[in-house]
């Protein structure tokens, strides 16, 4: 009965002749190629209900429309578990090791002690940036061609890195290429493990992922750090002067009893670095190419003069980032039109009977359940001429707002609901509800840093004239052109 009632959920196909018997499977494989139009489609069809679409192993349901992105976010783990909707994309168990997935007490730091020190460490992280452009960019006054992924990669490593590890490890060319490295392996294996039959996975799946390597290397290059602070904490106390301000010392702070190794600490730092370097890396990247592809004088040009304002009032700090509206306003409309790809906030059904949602829909238990992102994103409902990038729309939203907070005091306050870190059901880069990224307050301050520098220090151009180079589509994941360039010089006025 159970699955009589999940099977009246509609299918979103791909727009090739049905295959017998084998459809699903050879939807599936179309479904690499052509995700993103048909999660589109589906939107169109079912804007306010779910879909599904063959995946190679499993139907994937889909949930479009505000109330169903946020009931789908506020859903307890014991009924859907981010945890196992994780470990499908990422196959993290395998990639990552199930004790950092099954064990995951580090995300305690992420979610308070990590964000709660951004202002005391925000001169760290602003004089890594600066040594980070200036070591791996350079400041040249003739046009430099550069290979912005691997270049922005190499730049987030290092300033993440002065914030977990601090220096001189974090200026290490092999730690930082190990993390890199790992990220990028962690990605593509979980990619080709995901191809395979879920009972071959936990057999074939270490073949494929380099994560022994990857760790070996942390331990090598990590490991006695870790090892020399957990034995000055013995030495002289939890509390003893010096102690550094760093992701080490925090996870160190809560890891008690058998979570207190070496190894366990390590092996956290890696997968926190993971999480971090991939998305901000990833956002950097689509920001500035569109940033590339337009005139100086309508983004850059702007935000030139307003990071100059800013911090000729206040100087460089995390309170004058506030103060940043365009910057913030381009970074959010650059996640908003390239986000992570047409779906996002996968879950997996775990209650025993299944779940039924507010509107009837009935997944049974194991379903994957996921949501519409990019199409909410792009829906005229939401935001106007939503097709069409508008680096600065959130900055007008905000000032008229403010405008208007300022005339009226009786009205709503809400001027800080469209900034960077303000997430929403037709906003969902950081994901909504209660796994919204926690990490998403150190990934703004640091890219809205990064952007401040980039636009007050150099001049930028498209390789070719308004030309953005194409995004790379597999499955439900986009990414930035791994291959683009753009042209970098110092800034000649
Ligand atoms: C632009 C950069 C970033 C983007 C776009 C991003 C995006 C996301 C998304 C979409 C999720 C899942 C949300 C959901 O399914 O509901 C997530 C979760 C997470 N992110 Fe980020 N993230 C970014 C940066 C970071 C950074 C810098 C860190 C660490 C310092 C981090 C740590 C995490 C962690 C630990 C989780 C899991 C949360 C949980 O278990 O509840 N992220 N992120």
């Amino acid at each position: 009965k159970r699955s009589r009632k999940a099977s009246r959920v509609p299918i979103v196909r791909p727009p090739t002749p049905s295959f017998g018997p084998l459809t699903s499977y050879r939807d599936a494989l179309s479904f690499i190629e052509h995700a993103p139009a048909m999660i589109n489609r589906g939107y169109e069809l079912h804007p306010n209900a779910v879909f599904r679409v063959a995946r190679m192993w499993y139907w994937e349901y889909v949930a479009c429309g505000t109330r169903l992105v946020k009931e789908i976010g506020g859903l307890p783990e014991n009924v859907v578990s981010f945890t196992e909707g994780v470990e499908e994309i990422v196959q993290s168990r395998i990639t990552m090791g199930h004790e950092v997935i099954d064990n995951p007490y580090h995300l305690a730091v992420v979610r308070t002690t990590l964000t709660r020190n951004l202002h005391a460490r925000f001169p760290d992280v602003r004089d890594e940036i600066v040594c980070g452009f200036d070591e791996i960019v350079g400041l040249r006054t003739e046009w430099k061609s550069v290979y912005v992924l691997p270049t922005i990669m190499d730049i987030v490593a290092r300033v993440s890195n002065r914030l977990f590890v601090g220096l001189p490890l974090c200026r290490n060319k092999a730690y930082l290429d190990n993390n890199v490295q790992y990220t990028i392996d962690v990605m593509a294996s979980s990619k080709n493990i995901g191809l395979l039959p879920p009972f071959l996975r936990p057999m074939l799946g270490p073949l494929i992922t380099k994560r022994n390597k990857s760790f070996d290397t942390a331990m090598r290059l990590l490991g006695p750090v870790v090892a020399e602070r957990m034995r000055q904490e013995d030495e002289y106390g939890p509390d003893w002067s010096g102690k550094p301000n760093d992701l080490i010392s925090w996870i160190l702070e809560i890891a008690h009893g058998d979570n207190r190794t070496v190894e366990g600490i390590v092996m956290r730092i890696l997968a926190v670095n993971m999480a971090a370097i991939h998305t901000t890396s990833m956002a950097f990247t689509h920001m500035l190419y569109s940033l590339a592809s337009f005139e100086p004088a309508k983004y850059l040009l702007p935000m030139r003069a307003e990071v100059e304002a800013v911090i000729a009032d206040e100087g460089w700090s995390k309170a004058a980032l506030g103060n940043m509206h365009l910057i913030d306003s381009f970074l959010r409309e650059s996640q908003r039109m390239h986000g992570n790809g047409p779906v996002g906030m996968t879950r997996r059904v775990v209650a025993r009977d299944g779940v039924t949602l507010s509107d009837g829909t009935y997944l049974p238990h194991g379903a994957f359940i996921c949501v519409a992102a990019m199409p909410a994103h792009v829906d005229d409902a939401n935001y106007e001429n939503a097709k069409e990038f508008d680096g600065f729309r959130f900055a007008r939203e905000r000032d008229a707002q403010i405008a208007k907070e300022e005339a009226e005091p009786s009205v709503e306050k809400h001027a800080l609901g469209r900034q960077m870190i303000t997430t929403a059901p037709d906003h969902l880069p950081f994901g909504t509800g209660k796994h919204a990224c926690p990490g998403r307050f150190f990934a703004a301050t640091e890219l809205k840093a990064m952007l401040a520098h980039l636009v007050l220090n150099y001049d930028v151009k498209a390789v070719v004239d308004g030309v953005r180079p194409p995004d790379e589509v597999y499955g439900i994941r986009i990414n930035p052109n791994t291959r683009g360039q753009v042209l970098l010089r110092k800034r000649v006025e």
